[in-house]
């Protein structure tokens, strides 16, 4: 129902615009691609692509921002709205916020270095927002089997849930999403035991027993801003940052296993997937026709 030329004669440059302002503030914060991605993820999640993560807090709305997955973690508001101006300044009241998140979360993938992929357009804007299921999100510290039920309840499958994975090829996260791999592992006493010693020592270094769990880390240690497929063969090498990440490896007997290996071993073929599953999580519950509506400000309904 969404179709890659749903703009084409009511803002044919679209793209364009908004690859722009992605650029300019990657050229001042080259982890903001990272964060823009995220937030399309986000946004899918929860009530379908409808841009309601951007919606603040207000009478009537409350606020996906201050769920535990979000607050003081999502990030890139300010340039989502930079981009919505943009938009608004060529194609006044025709692009929807949530096809702004999508195009965006191409634009950065794309000059981080990965693949490209024609964005399917034609989503409106919710006029709720959802909390709850914020605070479901997909966790850190889910099991696998939790994982992939997550996944598949919003009609992904488990190539998906790892080509979508891959999305920690770069940007950051804080301690507190993972140190309870490092000292104290499920109530043993030691630290996870997949995960690389070396490794380990260095991320005990970064976020010490008893911080703040603020400190920022690389999801990927090997190429942290590049986009490409190290996340894999870090896995490979016990260096996958959340245990989220390591489980799609590690956990003995995984279907997951071997679909790392095979983008381990070949880029292209990450790349291609990678590019089909961000297709498939943009399909998500999108608002179609005359549901929803254009909001002219993305942080507010109408
Ligand atoms: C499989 C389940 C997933 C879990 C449990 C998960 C969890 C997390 C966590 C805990 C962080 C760090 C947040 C912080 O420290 O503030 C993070 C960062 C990130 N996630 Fe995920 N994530 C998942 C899937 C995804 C997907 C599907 C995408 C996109 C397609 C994605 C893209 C990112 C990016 C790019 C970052 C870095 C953001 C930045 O630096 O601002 N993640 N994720
Ligand atoms: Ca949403
Ligand atoms: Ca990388």
């Amino acid at each position: 129902q969404l179709s890659s030329t749903f703009y084409a004669s009511s803002c044919s440059n679209v793209s364009a615009v908004v690859r722009n302002v992605v650029q300019q503030a990657q050229s001042s914060d080259v982890r903001i691609v990272a964060s823009l991605l995220r937030l399309h993820f986000h946004d899918c999640f929860v009530n379908g692509c409808d841009g309601s993560i951007l919606l603040d807090n207000s009478d009537s709305i409350q606020s996906e921002k201050d769920a535990l997955p979000n607050k003081n973690s999502v990030r890139g508001f300010d340039v989502v709205d930079d981009i919505k101006t943009a938009v608004e300044n060529v194609c006044p009241g025709v692009v929807s916020c949530a096809d702004i998140l999508a195009l965006a979360a191409e634009a950065s993938v794309d000059l981080a270095g990965g693949p490209t992929w024609d964005v399917l357009l034609g989503r409106r804007d919710g006029t709720t927002a959802n909390p709850t299921a914020a605070n479901n999100m997909p966790s850190p510290f889910d099991d696998l089997d939790t994982l992939k039920q997550k996944f598949s309840d919003v009609g992904l499958d488990d190539t998906d849930l790892v080509a979508l994975s891959g999305a920690h090829t770069f940007g950051r996260a804080q301690c507190r999403f993972f140190s309870s791999r490092l000292y104290n592992y499920s109530g043993t006493g030691s630290p996870d035991p997949s995960l690389d010693s070396t490794y380990l020592a260095t991320l005990q270094q970064n976020c010490p027993e008893g911080g703040d769990g603020t400190t920022l880390n690389n999801l990927d240690l090997t190429t942290p801003d590049t986009f490409d497929n190290k996340y894999f063969t870090n896995l490979q090498s016990n260096e996958g940052l959340l245990q989220s990440d390591q489980e799609l490896f590690s956990t003995s007997g995984a279907s997951t296993i071997s679909i790392v290996n095979s983008f381990a071993g070949d880029e292209s073929t990450f790349f291609q997937s990678f590019a089909s599953s961000m297709i498939n999580m943009g399909n998500i519950d999108p608002l179609t026709g005359s549901n929803g509506e254009i909001r002219s400000d993305c942080k507010k309904v109408n």
